[in-house]
């Protein structure tokens, strides 16, 4: 079964408003990095907001592990199952890396009684030591300011991770070591990692890759990665 389903899904704002999605179907798989790729207005963060149950679909459905997320109550589906990773970071810049990420178990109703401890080993993992995960966040790089983001999308242990742009505001280096570390999201921890992105680098990571058009989603597989060996 998919992780997620989307089930001829449409949206418009407003009662009157053109319609942004006009009857998508797909489906996103666990151990897959999923890119969706479109022009500026096509949707895409409108996509993402109905995934992430953050808003309901004007008809259609998102089916989480086969249970229509409208019916489900949607504060435990974004609190549990999904992490969100934003182009901005979104992080209390005042606060510690550390700090973020506990605050983040907490929100989210984490049960461990060594929260601080798990957050500097999530941490670690992401890169991150632990003179730097107790510096300021606004003291950090950006690229080690997403790594804290993603951090703070796995606080809860979620299934599904969500990452709008990503990698919008980083340069080369940093954006290929955050693709690295999302594509090992799925392949090594096998979550269903979806990324939205405008650049076709970042794209070319997926297993599937989705464009946005006229409301439409079109997607397919890429095929293997296959390394020429010259000589
Ligand atoms: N709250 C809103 N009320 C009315 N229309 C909206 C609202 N939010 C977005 N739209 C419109 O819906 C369409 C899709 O917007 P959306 O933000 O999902 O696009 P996007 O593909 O994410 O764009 P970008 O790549 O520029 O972020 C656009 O035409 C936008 O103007």
């Amino acid at each position: 079964m998919s992780v997620l389903e989307l089930d001829k899904l449409t949206y418009h704002y407003g009662k009157y408003n053109h319609q942004v999605l006009k009857g998508i179907t797909a489906a996103f798989e666990e151990g897959q990095m999923a890119s969706i790729m479109g022009r500026s207005g096509a949707g895409k963060t409108t996509l993402l907001s109905l995934v992430s149950g953050l808003d309901t679909a004007s008809g259609g459905r998102v089916l989480y592990r086969g249970q229509d997320v409208a019916k489900l109550d949607r504060d435990n589906y974004r609190a549990r199952s999904v992490g969100l990773v934003f182009q901005g970071y979104n992080l209390l810049t005042n606060a510690s890396a550390l700090d973020n990420i506990v605050l983040s178990m907490q929100i989210s109703g984490v049960k461990s009684s060594h929260k601080k401890a798990d957050a500097l080993a999530l941490l670690a993992k992401l890169g991150i030591d632990e003179e730097t995960a107790k510096r300021k966040v606004l003291r950090m790089s950006g690229g080690e300011q997403q790594r804290v983001g993603i951090a703070r999308a796995l606080a809860h242990d979620p299934d599904v991770i969500i990452a709008d742009e990503p990698t919008g505001n980083l340069d080369e280096e940093s954006e290929q070591i955050i693709m690295e570390i999302l594509t090992g999201l799925a392949h090594q921890e096998g979550k269903c990692v979806l990324v939205v992105t405008h650049s076709q680098a970042v794209a070319n990571y997926a297993d599937q890759v989705w464009r946005l058009r006229d409301g439409k989603l079109e997607g397919k597989k890429r095929p293997p990665k296959v390394s020429v060996v010259q000589g």
